[in-house]
């Protein structure tokens, strides 16, 4: 809060006199008991001010009463980082209420041209053409050619990124995306922002992540996995910058009490048989559409002429993969959706998991104990998380969509002890708590950070008056 205050003559001290216009009193212990008011707020209070030409006095803060802005910068190229960032953004609202103010963003997006405006369609583009993608991961791999790249790109759109960035005036910046830590920290430190803005990483790659996600002046890099923290430290960051709590979920998938009953009758799902989730991430990648077909023929028991199981296809944004689907003639029991908000009931509803190695899908899969067919995967950023969830015993990999099928017969019919076992390693591996443990670390770093981060905008110089 900023507040203008007129400059008075004599007074004992400048917390006096702040306390004095807001709360019409001197006293000190007012001020004390107000904070202990607000028990999870950060404890420091500064006494900053300044003088402006007309004898006014300009004062920065109220300490830990100023609500913080928190900048979560994402890109929906793929449904993983959005869905981070929501996470993040409502375990703050459920931590911290109204002490912090959120706004998750895709700035290049708003602001920006291409090619970093139309990223999603590139990367569409790219995914649909594996090997062009394999390239592209690889070759941008050494920090010498991925720097040169973006900081060709930051010099080119530096003013479109600061304004951005200063649209939302920042205390806290969190980048969800692989791509969004050189530039914001190339402008925040033209503008001589690093003092006062934190910017941390969330990496949402379960191993193999490219190193982008790795930028050395981050204050922090919350990595979900040792291995991760290990490429981490391998590309430069110390330890001290290096988190491992996990992959931040949506609350809901944490917090909430799910009765299997209950939301088989809300979604309209048969009562008793065993059901198989079928997706592909956000964009319904993946050979859902044989696989589907397949499962159609593995869960029908011809003798008894009944189904042994029943389907549930949610194919995210892939509107054509849907209305396929749609028209298809079903031997067992099968729902087929479009993109859902509400992933922690469809998955509570199942009992096991066919996906690409989307890292977000499988992360909530493990809090739901879903043991997981994985039948494709992104080169590069997707490829570490077949080992990451066979080698721990919480799925399987294939990518032959009739043994996907036969696979899914088998733990529903002779193999069921499988599928009890499986669950309880996806359970062991989950980490439902991450996303709370990453807020909470970055309110931390926000409460040392103390007066600093307290200078207003104002105050500091702008990229925009330097060129
Ligand atoms: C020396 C020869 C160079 C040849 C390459 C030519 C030009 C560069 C073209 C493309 C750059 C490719 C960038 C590669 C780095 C990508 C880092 C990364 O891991 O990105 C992943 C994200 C997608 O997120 C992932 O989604 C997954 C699911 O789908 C899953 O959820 C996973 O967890 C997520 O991490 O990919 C992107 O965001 C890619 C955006 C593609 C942008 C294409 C723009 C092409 C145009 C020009 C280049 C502009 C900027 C790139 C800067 C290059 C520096 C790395
Ligand atoms: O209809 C859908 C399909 C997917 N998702 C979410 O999108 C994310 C997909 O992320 P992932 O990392 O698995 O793959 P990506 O889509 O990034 O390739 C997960 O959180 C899914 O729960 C969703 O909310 N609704």
């Amino acid at each position: 809060m900023v507040m203008k205050v007129a400059s008075p003559k004599k007074v004992a001290s400048i917390t006096e006199k702040v306390w004095q216009r807001v709360y019409g009193s001197s006293s000190s212990s007012g001020h004390y008991h107000h904070h202990h008011q607000h028990q999870r707020r950060c404890s420091y209070e500064s006494d900053d001010e300044y003088e402006d030409d007309d004898g006014t006095i300009q004062l920065m803060q109220m300490g830990a009463e100023r609500t913080k802005n928190v900048l979560i910068l994402m890109s929906d190229t793929g449904g993983g980082h959005r869905a981070s960032a929501e996470a993040i953004r409502d375990a703050f609202q459920i931590e911290f209420g109204d002490e912090y103010r959120i706004f998750v963003k895709d700035v290049w997006k708003e602001y920006t041209g291409w090619p970093l405006n139309n990223m999603e369609r590139s990367y569409k583009f790219m995914v649909k053409h594996v090997q062009l993608w394999k390239v592209a991961f690889h070759s941008t791999s050494p920090r010498w050619i991925h720097s040169c790249y973006l900081a060709a790109i930051a010099a080119y759109y530096a003013k479109e990124v600061e304004a951005g960035l200063m649209e939302y005036k920042p205390d806290i910046i969190i980048s969800v995306h692989p791509l969004m830590q050189h530039i914001p920290l190339w402008v925040l430190k033209w503008q001589g922002l690093q003092q006062k803005v934190i910017f941390v990483t969330v990496i949402t790659d379960l191993n193999t992540c490219h190193p982008t996600w790795f930028h050395p002046g981050v204050n922090r890099c919350y990595c979900p996995s040792n291995e991760v923290a290990q490429r981490a430290l391998y590309d430069g960051l110390e330890e001290s910058q290096i988190r491992v709590f996990g992959l931040p979920i949506r609350p809901s998938f944490a917090r909430a009490v799910l009765s299997k009953e209950d939301l088989r009758k809300e979604l309209e799902l048969d009562p008793d048989l065993p059901a198989v989730l079928l997706m592909g991430g956000g964009e319904g990648m993946g050979p859902v559409k044989k696989t589907a077909m397949a499962l159609d023929e593995s869960l029908y028991d011809k003798d008894q002429e009944k189904p042994i199981g029943q389907l549930i296809i949610i194919c995210g944004r892939n509107k054509a993969l849907a209305s396929t689907l749609e028209s298809e003639e079903w031997k067992i029991p099968v729902k087929v959706r479009g993109f859902e908000t509400q992933m922690e009931k469809w998955m509570g509803v199942c009992d096991c998991l066919i996906t690409k190695a989307g890292p977000g899908t499988i992360a909530e899969a493990l809090i739901r104990g879903l043991p997981i067919v994985l039948n494709d995967y992104i080169p590069g950023q997707e490829k570490g998380n077949v080992p990451y969830v066979v080698n721990n015993g919480a799925g399987v990999f294939t990518r032959s969509p009739k043994e996907t099928a036969r696979i899914v017969a088998e733990w529903f019919s002779t193999k069921t002890d499988e599928l009890h076992r499986m669950s309880e390693n996806a359970l062991k591996l989950a980490q439902p708590e991450a996303v709370f443990d990453i807020v909470k670390d970055v309110h931390e770093l926000a409460c040392q950070r103390g007066p600093l981060a307290n200078l207003p905008y104002v105050l500091t110089s702008s990229f925009t008056s330097l060129i």
